[in-house]
């Protein structure tokens, strides 16, 4: 098979890093604090081998295999257990205790590897002839159960990967455009962009394995979506591989041509069709960055700070607020006589409860960034500078957590995240209500949950709030334990938020979607669905 082994090994889906947990480290002194903070007692829960995973054998008809093997070549057609394994589920808490052992994970029948838009468009039709599920598999790193090989009432379903998807297909540097096949994973359109002086700028933390095609077919926010928009935002246009046919939207950077159908597609979570193709908006690569520090005093000081700015337009490309838990949590984990002389300045200036806020301006020329970091700090006053240290450390270690995660994970912990967005006026009211509902559905006499919180994506109106939990793993009941306490959220957030900011709906958020939308929204999304795919062979079990 010519798919680059790099590509395959962050399929590894016990963990982040290739090698699972055992790659991943958690020093003394962060293991010492969560038994202090939680009630952890730490233990050895590594991930099972794949030999202990229950896979059932391959129920994909031998007649559609035969005609698979000659539409992509036999070896891009992988019935092999470890192979259709490795594209069995995402990349949440429940995906990961499954792969450890607590319940069962939904394997496909064979993973299926077409080469271009055109083997897609066939591997896409004759599914649909036979009614067999098409799961869209991309850097598999939903965290909403967007992978799950699902396969509802079908006889089999099959995790249509689209790794070998993975080509710069054109650039119009006139009109700073650039087309991508849909399964290029991030760090790779990156690259081939550099080479030409252009930037994507989409960094979410999911950078490093998520594709183009995941990040538009879920609506993802990046990092530095202040600077460079949502995905969304920078889509142009798309291709589509429906069982109905080929589908193309988007032909201008505007248009009155009826509604924009182009949003149809974005968000649309593999179940209107498989997206082969994306045009994205580029931007030169900025000659100059700027990442600091700053600590202020409380959530809802920094949240005004954060108001101001988004309001008078002077975000950072990156402005990420944490608030004290989520600072503790952070500290406490680097350790250190740095953290330790940082904490006794900051009760010295008289900050009760500090909380960081990370401001990161990025611009083409030394004067443009001197002129965008000035307007920030009018809002700044009042605040400690911790000046381009905090902020540099925060930027190169920003796509470390996954680690951290498979290191807590094995260590005993139950760590999952969760998000959503709200109006600036109900901001703080959501915070605390599902701070609040984790917390409550979590804590037990030996239990003592951190719940922690960030604002990483910032408008006008309003903000996303992202939720971080940490608590001491229920042995004899983890993934029910942490379902209980995401229902509790998901019921806390409704009537304030949205149910998802970025992650998407997939599984997990598929119950809370008409009180969202409506019965009637939820009515369009199924006749566009229908239109499109009249035997409901896409992503069964998810969106709608
Ligand atoms: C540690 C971690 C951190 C994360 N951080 C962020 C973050 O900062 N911001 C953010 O937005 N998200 C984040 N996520 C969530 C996830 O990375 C995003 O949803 C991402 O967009 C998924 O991309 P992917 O290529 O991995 O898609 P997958 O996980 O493979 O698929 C996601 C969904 O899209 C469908 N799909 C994938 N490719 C296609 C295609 N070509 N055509 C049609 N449907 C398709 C799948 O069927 C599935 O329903 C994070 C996830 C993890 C595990």
């Amino acid at each position: 098979m010519n798919v680059p082994a790099d590509h395959l090994d962050h399929r590894v889906r016990g963990g982040w890093t290739p090698a699972g947990a055992a790659a991943a480290h958690l020093p003394a002194h962060a293991s010492r604090w969560l038994s202090a903070r939680t009630g952890l007692t730490p233990t050895r829960t590594p991930v099972a081998p794949d030999s202990a995973m229950r896979v059932a054998e391959s129920e994909l008809p031998a007649e559609v295999r035969a005609v698979l093997n000659a539409i992509v070549g036999a070896e891009h057609v992988l019935v092999e257990r470890v192979d259709r394994l490795a594209r069995a589920g995402g990349l949440s808490y429940v995906d990961l205790m499954r792969r450890r052992g607590a319940g069962e994970l939904p394997v496909p029948d064979a993973v299926v590897l077409p080469a271009d838009a055109v083997e897609v468009e066939r591997v896409v039709a004759l599914c649909a002839e036979h009614n067999v599920g098409i799961v869209p598999f991309g850097g598999g790193t939903s965290v909403v159960g967007g992978v799950a090989a699902l396969r509802g009432d079908r006889g089999a379903v099959i995790a249509l990967d689209l790794n070998r998807l993975h080509r710069l297909l054109s650039v119009d540097p006139v009109s700073r455009l650039a087309t991508f096949e849909a399964g290029v994973v991030a760090p790779e359109a990156e690259r081939l962009l550099a080479a030409r002086g252009f930037t994507l700028g989409h960094f979410p933390q999911s950078y490093e394995r998520a594709t183009l095609g995941g990040f538009a077919a879920t609506r993802s926010s990046g990092q530095a979506s202040a600077g460079y928009g949502r995905f969304e935002d920078m889509v142009e246009s798309l291709r589509v591989a429906t069982p109905r046919g080929d589908w193309r939207v988007g032909v201008a950077p505007a248009s009155a041509a009826g509604p924009d159908l182009r949003q149809l597609v974005l968000g649309s979570e593999g179940a209107f069709g498989v997206i082969t193709e994306v045009t994205v908006r580029v931007r030169p690569i900025p000659a100059w960055t700027r990442y600091e520090g700053f600590i202020v005093d409380g959530f809802a000081q920094g949240a005004e700070i954060v108001r101001a700015l988004a309001q008078s337009g002077t975000l950072g490309a990156v402005t990420r607020l944490s608030d004290p838990q989520e600072t503790e949590v952070a500290l406490a984990l680097s350790g250190g006589w740095k953290m330790a002389a940082l904490r006794a300045y900051l009760r010295v200036r008289g900050i009760a409860e500090p909380a960081l806020l990370i401001v990161g301006w990025e611009a083409g020329s030394r004067r443009d960034l001197r002129a965008r970091r000035r307007e920030s700090l009018r809002h700044l006053g009042g605040t400690v500078r911790l000046g381009t240290a905090a902020g540099e450390t925060w930027r190169h270690g920003r796509f470390a957590g996954p680690r951290q995660r498979d290191a807590l994970l094995d260590a005993g912990m139950c760590v999952e995240t969760l998000e959503t967005a709200a109006y600036w006026s109900r901001l703080g009211e959501l915070r605390d209500t599902v701070t609040s509902a984790l917390r409550d559905s979590l804590t037990t006499a030996e239990r003592r949950p951190v719940v922690a919180c960030h604002i990483s994506h910032s408008y006008e109106t309003g903000a996303s709030l992202y939720f971080t939990t940490l608590v001491p793993r229920a042995a004899d009941d983890p993934i029910g334990q942490w379902q209980q306490a995401k229902e509790a959220a998901c019921a806390a957030i409704a009537g304030l938020g949205t149910i998802t900011h970025h992650h998407a709906i997939g599984v997990d958020h598929a119950p809370y979607l008409a009180a969202e939308i409506g019965e009637l929204g939820v009515g369009v999304l199924r006749a566009v669905r229908a239109n499109l795919d009249p035997n409901g062979v896409l992503n069964p079990g998810k969106l709608t």
